[in-house]
């Protein structure tokens, strides 16, 4: 097998005297999907932060990125080669317009603002609306609409659905779900829901008490929810909604 665009090996990380993650091992292969699941708390925004360089000194492990080690690397360096973040609190410019947003972080590459407003057309038609002025859901794509436009090669998303109604979040799930197949992005989706994650990435990491208790493809737990109950409880398991 080709070498796997990220790949984190006995990757443990912790804020003070509290160790967060342990033992740590994942591998994210190019144009590859992976939901991140896991209880409240469990560690997700932590491993995302890890990755990133942007959370708690790394502990223990290597965490390699388009061939390189990165784990010494501060994150505009593991930005500029090709990590993407959507951070869970949309941090978008509120004062400027929406295109003023995609425009002003632009780097070269695939994404361009015609290709991002053909992903959310919304984006398109409230084009010259200040960021601060869009609904929750329009916001959550504006922030991915801008990291798209940094051309990152692999992206990382913190819970994009939370707080957002049913409607928005399966426009937002069908979106990612393009960037991922037809677009070929690679990905880490971070999501509460099972159900909603599964369907859209090529396989699950499941998080407890920042260990990995589970690691397979997506479809196989869609098709044992028994097991993703175990691991995440009911409410959050991969069976629909009654
Ligand atoms: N900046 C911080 N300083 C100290 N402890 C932190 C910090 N951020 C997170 N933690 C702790 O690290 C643990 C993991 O938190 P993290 O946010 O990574 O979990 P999560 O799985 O993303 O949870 P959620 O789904 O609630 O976002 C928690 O016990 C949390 O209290």
């Amino acid at each position: 097998m080709a070498e796997p665009l990220l790949a984190l090996r006995g990757v443990g990380a912790g804020y003070g005297e509290a160790a967060v993650l342990h033992d740590i091992a994942l591998e994210v292969a190019p144009g590859e999907a992976v939901a991140l699941l896991g209880r409240n708390g469990t560690g997700k925004t932590t491993l995302l932060t890890t990755i990133l360089g942007a959370g708690p000194r790394l502990r223990a492990g290597t965490i390699r990125f388009a061939g390189r080690a990165i784990e010494r690397l501060p994150s505009e360096r593991r930005a500029a080669l090709g990590l993407g973040w959507v951070p869970q609190e949309r941090n978008i410019f509120r004062s400027l317009t929406v295109e003023e947003n995609l425009t002003a972080v632009a780097r070269p590459g695939p994404w361009t603002l015609a290709r991002v407003f053909a992903l959310f057309p919304r984006l398109a038609e409230r084009r010259r609306n200040p960021g601060g002025a869009l609904s929750g859901g329009e916001q959550q794509m504006l922030a991915m609409g801008r990291a798209l436009m940094l051309n990152p090669r692999l992206l990382l998303l913190d819970e994009p659905t939370e707080g957002l109604a049913p409607v928005i979040v399966q426009g937002l799930l069908a979106a990612i779900a393009r960037m991922v197949r037809e677009e070929g992005l690679a990905a880490i989706l971070v999501e509460q829901h099972a159900r909603l994650a599964l369907p859209v990435t090529d396989r699950v990491v499941i998080l407890d008490r920042g260990r990995i208790v589970h690691a397979g493809p997506s479809a196989a737990l869609l098709a044992a929810p028994e097991v993703a109950e175990r691991h995440l409880g009911l409410h959050h398991a991969a069976t629909p909604d009654p």
